[in-house]
């Protein structure tokens, strides 16, 4: 089977590293002395289906524009982090999902931005509401948590991902969110010809 590939993209600090060994081992561990991209493998089941997935962790010091283009075509979904602890890292989201569309030429790209740090919350420079505009924004599923204090979360959030992509990867008329976009079209219509009738 084709392993289901993401990566995991945000700026320095953010928690990626965090998030990655988190998901695979369920423990949080403070700090990472890794200088290399890595990529985790594992095998998870996602409604009753054995997926296997690999996970690649950027290495942000090291990704010049042209290997970060490089990894975002191996990909296919995305995990966007900031930290609520740092502004700057909130403003770079917009850039990254930026670059994610334009290099993959498409406006749907499964993509879920995660809010990290969400413990901090004595240094909280971004709120939970700019978070869920800009993930509206730019398209994306929202996740505010800590990948330090809740491992419930972060495996929510990669398996939202998961779904995503799985969803993607369906032919066109069995995606939920095209069902989704033809039921709300035909609700439309159903309602304006009921008008009609009144
Ligand atoms: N309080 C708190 N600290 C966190 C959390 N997640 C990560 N950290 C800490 O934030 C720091 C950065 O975490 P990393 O996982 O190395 O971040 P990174 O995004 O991989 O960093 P780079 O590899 O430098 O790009 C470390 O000190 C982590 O312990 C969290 O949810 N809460």
């Amino acid at each position: 089977m084709i392993p289901l590939k993401l990566l995991v993209l945000g700026a320095q600090n953010t928690g990626k590293t965090a998030l990655c060994v988190r998901f695979l081992t369920r423990r949080f561990i403070g700090e990472y002395d890794h200088k290399k991209e890595m990529i985790y493998r594992c095998t998870r089941v996602v409604d009753q289906e054995s997926v296997d997935v690999e996970i690649m962790d950027v290495v942000w010091k090291e990704s010049c524009a042209g290997s970060l283009e490089a990894s975002i075509r191996w990909a296919d979904g995305f995990l966007l982090l900031y930290s609520i602890t740092q502004r700057r890292s909130f403003l770079e989201v917009t850039q990254l999902k930026a670059l994610i569309d334009q290099t993959k030429q498409s406006l749907v790209v499964p993509t879920v931005l995660v809010a990290n740090k969400a413990d901090l919350e004595l240094g909280r420079e971004v709120t939970a509401e700019e978070g869920q505009r800009l993930a509206k924004d730019l398209r994306c599923a929202f996740r505010e948590l800590s990948v330090a204090e809740a491992v419930l979360s972060v495996e929510a959030a990669v398996f939202q991902l998961i779904r995503l992509v799985m969803d993607h990867q369906r032919p066109l008329p069995d995606r939920r969110s095209y069902m989704l976009t033809v039921r709300h079209a035909l609700t439309r219509k159903l309602t304006r010809s009921k008008t009609m009738q009144w």
